[in-house]
């Protein structure tokens, strides 16, 4: 055929091509490392070194301010009674000064630490959306989408609190540094006085700890609970028609009050354990307080103690109950994250990324047509993603981008198929069925026979389990799928609109490209579509609503045929493209079809078979395999399975 020339080397992209070698490549799919990884989360951080340098400096300096406060309350009481030389003054203008400093270092610490880590939230949450983006079409098949999201809100959400949540006063680094420096300068102050304050520090960590820890299946629940109260409310918004049309208030109501009854005790019963925690630690903090008055105050009128210190060790019982109160929460925190970051690990490792689609976004990105930030790869540390498969170079032909390939016949040859999710069970079973370049041919047979598969594996959503297919003699493998994408347009039953407006869900068919305003008027008007557009309060800026709910099934078609236009695929595909409208709607559409099938390589799907008599030919597919494939007239001459059909349906209109 001649349509492909051999890749220049320097693109590194690019590999040789080896005939026949698609069986032994990885293509179908590698097990994908995991996205989040310690070194990772350390490779983006090291990127800051000037905020980890000024956030560290910060952060000495607010503790050090912190520590010095109750050292210079001392030397005040000192100072009031006469028993210090020091100017009142003197003392007091050391107290304004860090008064000053401590919140001038915290802010610096704070807006350094926070700034860093949203730029590294981000390069993670971009991370994330890319891989779940590139899973193979069985991975949605398995995950609710509920569960994706929350990969990316919920989960990453722990990861993003344990450093915005733990960088205010008494949480993490700054509770961590106020601990050290307290026992440090307790030691040298008194070393008799010093063990009281240590083990008010160890009951605290303890009862916290252990407040933490009974509470962790209290948590575990009351977290089920919100999300199953969020399951239940989104099912009923989102389904609020039918349940309108049930008069099913009452039900969703009471199903909703089901759910937030756990909600409620779990709750409250945290509650409990929280005030129970409180109180314990104040209980603990009075008795080291008595203990020092006792103890302290006793060494103060021997003489043996400064009455300066003695305030000051009364100062750092308070520094210290919530810097190690904080620390033992912030560890708690650190658990909660390293549980998210467990869970997005175990969704996203297991699984199969579509290295075809995966490379073909990090090719876009290592040459700066997606901006994916600072982050290097987007599926790989410290490496790029290599081309799975032989990469063709591909000779185009025409002036609208087609390869030559794509201008030939589409052959399915030989093609078996089960669905991932359900293994033993055959779809296709050695299915053969040629495309002739530029003509129709129409798909029937009765429901289950397997025909929407047939055009997800055109489609590449799933890929042959034996057999190819091919285009122009070429194996569809040999383009990477953001290519095979171009080739191809779908219209089915129900089409997806985004929730923007029509223009922009008319430009989506060329999503890479700028498309201008004479292109998108001039694609809706060969759809039939313009008249109501411009009907429209805003014309084509009007908002479509979630997914196009906003527009009659018939609006939505033709935008989504304008879409296809725009697109302008040498190959289309229709599934079911009329079947939901009524006369004049389907009218309509039909002859924005017409206009959308000429000159290009249709597949047309269809239950009403008086739609497809006109197709150059009509395959009837039956348990997985064409089992008569002719004209109408030809297959009517048969008197096979597509005559019964067409006498049922026949008899069912008369
Ligand atoms: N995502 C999926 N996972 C598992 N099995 C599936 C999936 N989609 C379809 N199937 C099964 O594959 C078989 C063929 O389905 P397919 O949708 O291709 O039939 P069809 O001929 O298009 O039917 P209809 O005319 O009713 O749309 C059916 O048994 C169906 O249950």
């Amino acid at each position: 055929m001649g349509a492909f020339i051999s890749p220049p080397a320097p693109d590194p992209y690019t590999r040789g091509f080896e005939s026949g070698g698609f069986a032994e490549q990885s293509y179908l799919g590698a097990k994908a490392a995991p996205p989040l990884s310690w070194g990772l989360i350390g490779t983006l951080l090291i990127k800051h070194r000037l905020r980890i340098a000024v956030s560290v400096v910060s952060l000495l300096g607010c503790t050090a301010c912190i520590l010095s406060m109750p050292l210079l309350s001392g030397k005040f009481f000192e100072v009031l009674i006469g028993k210090r030389p020091e100017s009142l003054w003197d003392v007091l203008t050391k107290v304004g000064v860090l008064y000053i400093l401590e919140p001038i270092f915290t802010i610096i610490f704070v807006i350094n630490m926070n700034t860093m880590w949203e730029k590294v939230m981000k390069a993670l949450r971009v991370r994330i959306f890319g891989r779940i983006l590139v899973q193979k079409v069985e991975f949605f098949d398995r995950y609710k989408v509920g569960e994706l999201t929350g990969l990316l809100t919920s989960d990453l959400g722990s990861l993003k609190d344990v450093v915005s949540e733990n960088i205010s006063r008494d949480r993490g680094f700054r509770a961590f540094s106020e601990v050290m420096g307290t026992i440090c300068i307790l030691f040298s102050l008194s070393i008799q006085l010093a063990p009281v304050l240590g083990l008010l520090m160890l009951s605290v960590s303890g009862f916290v700890a252990m407040y933490k820890r009974s509470t962790v299946p209290l948590f575990k629940a009351h977290g089920l609970a919100q999300a199953r109260i969020s399951d239940c409310a989104t099912e009923t918004f989102s389904a609020i028609r039918t349940v309108r049309s049930f008069s099913g208030e009452k039900r969703q109501m009471s199903m909703f009050i089901n759910q937030i009854l756990p909600y409620k005790i779990s709750g409250m019963k945290l509650g409990i354990l929280k005030s129970a925690n409180e109180s314990l630690t104040r209980v603990m903090v009075y008795i080291s307080l008595m203990a020092l008055y006792c103890l302290g105050g006793s060494k103060v009128k021997a003489g043996e103690l400064s009455l300066g210190t003695m305030t000051s060790f009364i100062g750092y019982t308070f520094t210290l109950t919530f810097a190690v109160q904080g620390c033992v929460n912030t560890l708690g925190d650190l658990r909660g994250t390293l549980a998210a970051v467990e869970r997005i690990n175990s969704v996203l490792t297991g699984s199969e990324i579509d290295e075809s689609l995966a490379y073909g976004l990090e090719r876009d990105a290592q040459r700066g047509s997606l901006d994916i930030g600072n982050l290097g790869s987007l599926y790989k540390d410290g490496e790029y993603l290599q081309s799975p498969i032989t990469h063709y170079r591909l000779e185009k032909t025409t002036s609208s981008g087609y390869h030559l390939a794509w201008s030939g016949d589409v052959c399915l040859e030989d093609v078996y198929f089960s669905y991932p999710l359900r293994s033993d069970v055959d779809v296709l079973n050695g299915l053969n069925l040629t495309l002739k370049c530029g003509t129709i041919t129409a798909l029937v047979g009765p429901s289950g026979a397997g025909k929407s598969t047939i055009v997800q594996l055109l489609a590449r959503f799933y890929e042959p389990t034996k057999g190819r297919i091919t285009v122009g003699g070429e194996d569809v493998r040999a383009f990477d799928k953001s290519e095979w994408a171009r080739a191809i347009s779908i219209v089915n039953q129900d089409p997806i609109l985004f929730s923007v407006s029509v223009g922009e869900n008319i430009a989506y068919g060329l999503p890479d490209e700028d498309v201008s305003k004479e292109d998108i008027v001039e694609a809706a008007k060969a759809a039939n579509a313009h008249d109501f557009i411009i009907s429209l309060p805003q014309g084509y800026d009007t908002p479509v609503g979630e997914r196009g709910g906003l527009l009659s099934g018939g609006q939505r078609q033709r935008i989504a045929i304008a879409r296809a236009l725009l697109k302008n695929a040498p190959i289309l595909i229709l599934d079911e493209a009329t079947s939901a409208l009524d006369a004049v709607s389907e009218r309509l559409v039909q002859g924005a079809l017409n206009h959308l099938m000429k000159g290009r390589t249709t597949l047309v799907i269809a239950h009403r078979l008086s739609t497809v008599q006109n197709a150059h030919q009509i395959a009837l597919c039956s348990q997985g395999k064409i089992t008569e494939l002719g004209s109408h007239s030809e297959l009517l001459a048969l008197k096979g399975q597509y005559a019964s059909l067409v006498d049922t349906q026949r008899l069912a209109f008369e």
